[in-house]
């Protein structure tokens, strides 16, 4: 009995057709556009992500003899979409996790004394991450728009409501506690929206999905609108919790990281909320209908990004996976230190105004130590948030569960396991945010029993031990004091 996942991320849509063994019978892909209308706005339009949905689909259904049962979903988390009930058309694009254009009402809402109160509701921190300040911003700036909205004629989402909403033919209007937990509209410890934070972002509270458990059917597809099919939906979650189910990571203490554009390490606290005041998130990362599970998440936003980078801005390489060979020409980066600050700095800094930094150059430099100090960087980078998962949330990560698009790199998770000093873990399926959403799906419908049974499919494609010394090897601290110099760079 076959699942469909789907994973909407930000670049494009995967659709896995998942068999029992958590093995993939066939994929589909299809890529949509990315709007830059002003700089440091990115927008994607609603249309576009539901047209590439049908398209992956489509091509993942044709690729097996073997046909789905049901339906999961996952998403890019904090994009802010807007559609018509009646027609599920978009009077606008969507604002995307990424587009950092409400940095003044983070500033406003700062100066008027409100940020430990909204931390402490939500777990996260006023940064125009989240989608409570795009909306904030919509209710500000569309006030013409914004009155359907209170009005009821328009529907608020993220992308997984917006497309369980095309999915469904407009039926379904939910969300799960997972995405809800990115909004800074939702209450992490009561597990509801909060209308105090409805209030604070000019959000009607009406306008806003139901909450549903992250396993068990929400909706049936409507033929008519999803290549014939009438398919229970019955999981979903956000792409970063789902990848921490994908990779089994089922009980307190275990972590993985996902090395995309960003890199997202989340670690499984169990039932209760972990604080942090050094720059980590406090999020949800699912509930099967017994209560919350809870994760602590470093977001780290320019990883993989920065290899694309070395490929499109600078020429240095033609593919991201020829990174890997260019860098093992040299045996380190020649002392160059790399802080790929690109769009400011995520977890653990949060610093919009950073900037990044190639450092230590000298005459015998050459694009080989370039690429080196890129892996380096992106190894430093995660290390950082462990480091302060340990130091300061006081929790133990004794391994590090890798997968995404740039963990096919060997040098870059043996990089890894050194800075860490702990083994890092690569399973066969990488595309764990669509198998985990397969996972919450199948367990929804009976395609499998428990969480246990889910555990069996997690198979081992390799392991990476840390090389004795190298974690104190004085680098790490050189990456710290380049780090520093980077920061605070434009106003
Ligand atoms: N072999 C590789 N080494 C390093 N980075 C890679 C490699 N292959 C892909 N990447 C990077 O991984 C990213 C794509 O991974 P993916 O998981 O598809 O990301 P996303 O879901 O964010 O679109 C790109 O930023 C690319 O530069
Ligand atoms: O779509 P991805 O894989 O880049 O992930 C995006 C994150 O969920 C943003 O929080």
């Amino acid at each position: 009995m076959p699942v469909l996942a789907i994973d909407a991320g930000t670049t494009g849509v995967t659709a896995l057709v998942v068999g029992e063994q958590g093995d993939v019978l066939s994929r589909g892909y299809r890529e949509f556009a990315q709007l830059f209308p002003r700089p440091g706005w990115v927008e994607h339009e609603p249309d576009d992500i539901w047209t590439a949905t049908v398209a992956a689909c489509r091509e993942a259904l044709a690729g097996t003899e073997d046909q789905p049962t049901c339906i999961g979903l996952t998403d890019q988390r904090e994009t802010a979409v807007v559609w018509e009930r009646r027609t599920l058309h978009s009077p606008r694009p969507a604002i995307v996790w990424q587009d950092r254009r409400t940095t003044g009402i983070c500033d406003r809402l700062r100066a008027d004394g409100v940020e430990e109160r909204v931390a402490g509701l939500t777990g996260l921190r006023l940064d125009p991450y989240f989608t409570g300040t795009k909306y904030a911003w919509l209710a500000e700036h569309e006030p013409r728009m914004w009155s359907g909205v209170h009005d009821g004629s328009l529907a608020l989402g993220t992308v997984d409501s917006y497309l369980i909403a095309r999915l469904t033919g407009g039926a379904v209007h939910v969300t799960d506690p997972s995405n809800a937990s990115r909004t800074l509209l939702f209450d992490l410890e009561k597990g509801a929206w909060s209308d105090e934070l409805c209030d604070l972002f000019d959000v009607p509270r009406s306008a806003l999905p139901e909450l549903v458990p992250n396993s068990g059917v929400v909706g049936t597809t409507d033929p008519d609108s999803f290549l014939g099919l009438s398919l229970p939906i019955s999981g979903m979650a956000g792409d970063q919790q789902a990848a921490l189910f994908g990779q089994a990571c089922f009980s307190p203490g275990m972590s993985k990281c996902t090395y995309g554009t960003g890199s997202f390490v989340l670690t499984n606290t169990g039932s209760s909320p972990v604080r942090s005041d050094a720059g980590l998130l406090t999020t949800v990362a699912w509930d099967l209908g017994d209560g919350l599970v809870y994760a602590l998440e470093g977001a780290i936003f320019v990883t993989g990004a920065a290899v694309q980078w070395l490929r499109d801005g600078l020429g240095l390489i033609d593919s991201a996976a020829e990174i890997e060979g260019l860098a093992r020409t040299v045996p380190d980066s020649g002392d160059v230190v790399f802080v790929p600050a690109l769009t400011g700095m995520g977890a653990p800094h949060w610093d919009p105004h950073a900037r990044g930094a190639i450092l230590g150059i000298t005459r015998g430099t050459t694009r080989a130590h370039i690429a080196r100090a890129t892996l380096e960087a992106l190894a430093f980078e995660v290390r950082d948030v462990v480091d302060v998962m340990v130091d300061e949330a006081g929790l133990s990560v004794p391994e590090l569960s890798a997968d995404g698009g740039a963990s096919a790199n060997d040098l870059l998770l043996q990089l890894q396991a050194d800075q860490l000093g702990v083994p890092v873990r690569r399973p066969v399926v990488t595309e764990t945010t669509a198998l985990g959403a397969a996972f919450l799906a199948g367990l929804g419908t009976g395609v499998w029993s428990s969480t246990d049974e889910l555990a069996q499919t997690w198979a081992l494609d390799r392991r990476f031990e840390p090389t004795h010394g190298l974690r104190d090897d004085g680098r790490h601290d050189r990456w710290k004091d380049a780090v520093g110099r980077a920061g605070h760079w434009t106003n």
